[in-house]
């Protein structure tokens, strides 16, 4: 039974800890265990300072400054040198941030395509094949030439979507990814990640600011001064 418990899950921490500066440490995240199943979508709230950003670099694998243990599809990560973490990050997790810092003079299309162009499995007719179908998917297909610069908020958002799906991760980090829409472009937005694990079944972990939205996630995880509370 515990077994299939733990085959279960897509990340997993073992008591993270995290200190800022080295003569007067300040203690930023303490002894973080959490672990985000195959198609959970899971919510992470907190005060302002309580750590949330923190924490996501250090799950998606960007900051590297920390004891304990950080564990994707049940393979330890940690300690694994920038080079092997960039390609595990690139296959593996899909990001998506309050800003959507999408390239400004590059295309809708140029721009989901990216990312696959960094992976490198795939021939670029594929890729461009894969990023058309993904920006029809969440209707904006028709933008696919326009500069990133010119289109809405919300469409940038979506854009940023499709990037964060184009190599196909098993989970998505979202750091308040509707924290600078509208309120109908937010729902909007949750909306298409709803679908993602509903249809899917991705994994979604998302920094939010916003109660109703984390109340219709599957679990809400509860950061206090760097520490889960239940
Ligand atoms: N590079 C740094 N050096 C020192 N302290 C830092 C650094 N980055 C963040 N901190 C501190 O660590 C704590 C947690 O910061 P963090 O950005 O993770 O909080 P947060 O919960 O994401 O806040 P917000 O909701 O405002 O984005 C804060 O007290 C912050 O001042």
């Amino acid at each position: 039974m515990e077994t299939e418990i733990i085959m279960s899950l897509i990340l997993e921490t073992k008591n993270i800890n995290k200190y800022f500066g080295k003569a007067k440490p300040f203690h930023v995240l303490k002894d973080i265990s959490l672990g985000i199943k195959q198609g959970e979508f899971a919510s992470i709230m907190g005060k302002s300072g309580s750590g949330k950003s923190t924490l996501l670099y250090i799950l998606s694998t960007m900051d590297t400054d920390y004891t304990g243990e950080l564990f994707l599809q049940n393979e330890l990560v940690t300690g694994k040198s920038q080079q092997e973490l960039s390609h595990i990050r690139n296959k593996k997790i899909g990001f998506i941030f309050q800003f959507h810092y999408l390239l400004p003079e590059f295309s809708v299309l140029e721009n989901v395509m990216l990312p696959a162009k960094k992976l490198g499995l795939k021939t670029p007719a594929e890729i461009r094949e894969e990023a058309m179908d993904l920006l029809k998917k969440l209707n904006i297909g028709h933008l696919d030439s326009q500069k990133a610069s010119k289109i809405s908020g919300g469409e940038k958002q979506r854009v940023a979507v499709a990037r964060a799906l184009i190599n196909e991760p098993i989970l998505l980090i979202g750091d308040e990814p509707t924290g600078n829409l509208d309120s109908n472009n937010s729902e909007n937005l949750f909306q298409i990640l709803k679908t993602l694990k509903d249809d899917k079944g991705l994994s979604l972990l998302m920094v939010t600011h916003d109660e109703d939205l984390a109340k219709r996630t599957d679990r809400t995880i509860y950061l206090e001064d760097g520490r889960i509370i239940e």
